[in-house]
């Protein structure tokens, strides 16, 4: 079966009452979510409530138990990469994002340029001079054309970053994952980051999907924010919407109250 044709509105991701269990511990449990495209959405919840969970399932590492994960109208939860059938739409769809991991994840034993020339290298059929003068303007975009020939042990937190940063709009990706982009910074740190990924939103016009604790940074970059909390998507909206609901779970969070509807474990 060839993937859906899509008409230019179809939004990024919808999520219809998807659930995952891993043995009888529901972390996600019927969640509905729609994220149109082309708009930069936070995903709120404390420790251990999903959210990478979730991510695991938009690119298609993980398969819900129940429901559909639609990545601009492709549901990724039928696809099996053990199946043949399935790999080649599975991989369309893992191209179609760029992933910025926690740590950075950069390959020590390369330097800034290969790391950013990397899914190039792997995914494209790209001439090196091609490849040198996209390396160059994605390293420009982040703050650090300085920089391509250091390694990533010479770079300071948030220049290490900057460039995972480079790395995952490489190859043009339609959505961009950003998990904890600002975990492990300063909060001034954060707020340039968070500035850049205003600027890139604006300039590249990508999706962006961001997993974050940080309510700062919803504030200053949620076009939509949702809010994971036990299992259950408790909020989700525009964020103008959501801060004005306010709903306990997400004022919990906010005002880091130990007592409420978050449950520590
Ligand atoms: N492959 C797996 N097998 C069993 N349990 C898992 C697996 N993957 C995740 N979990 C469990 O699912 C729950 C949610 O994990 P997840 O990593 O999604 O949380 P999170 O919201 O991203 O947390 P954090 O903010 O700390 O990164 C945790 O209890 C975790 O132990």
């Amino acid at each position: 079966m060839s993937a859906p044709k899509q008409r230019d509105d179809t939004p990024a991701v919808v999520l219809e009452n998807v659930s995952k269990s891993f043995g009888s511990h529901t972390v996600l449990d019927g969640v509905n979510l729609t994220i149109p495209r082309g708009t930069i959405c936070v995903m709120l919840g404390p420790s251990g409530t999903g959210k990478s969970v979730l991510l695991r399932c938009l690119v298609g590492l993980l398969r819900p138990d129940t429901g559909r994960v639609l990545v601009f109208g492709e549901n990724v939860a039928e696809l099996d990469e053990k199946r043949a059938r399935d790999r080649d739409r599975l991989f369309a769809v893992r191209r179609r994002f760029g992933m910025l991991f926690q740590d950075g994840a950069l390959f020590d034993d390369m330097s800034v340029f290969d790391n950013v020339a990397f899914p190039m290298r792997l995914h494209t059929k790209m001439r090196e001079d091609e490849i040198r003068e996209k390396v160059r303007d994605r390293l420009a975009r982040v703050g650090v054309a300085h920089a391509e020939d250091k390694f990533p042990s010479e770079l300071s937190g948030g220049m290490r970053k900057r460039v995972a940063f480079a790395r995952a709009i490489a190859i043009d990706p339609d959505i961009v994952l950003c998990d904890e982009p600002s975990s492990g910074l300063d909060p001034v740190m954060s707020a340039t980051l968070d500035e850049l990924i205003l600027e890139l939103h604006r300039t590249l016009g990508m999706t962006f999907i961001i997993i974050s604790h940080d309510t700062a940074e919803a504030r200053m970059v949620a076009q939509y924010i949702g809010m994971l909390a036990n299992g259950k998507l408790v909020t989700f909206g525009p964020a103008d919407q959501v801060f004005a609901e306010n709903h306990p779970a997400l004022e919990q969070f906010f005002t880091r109250q130990t007592v409420g509807p978050i449950k520590v474990v």
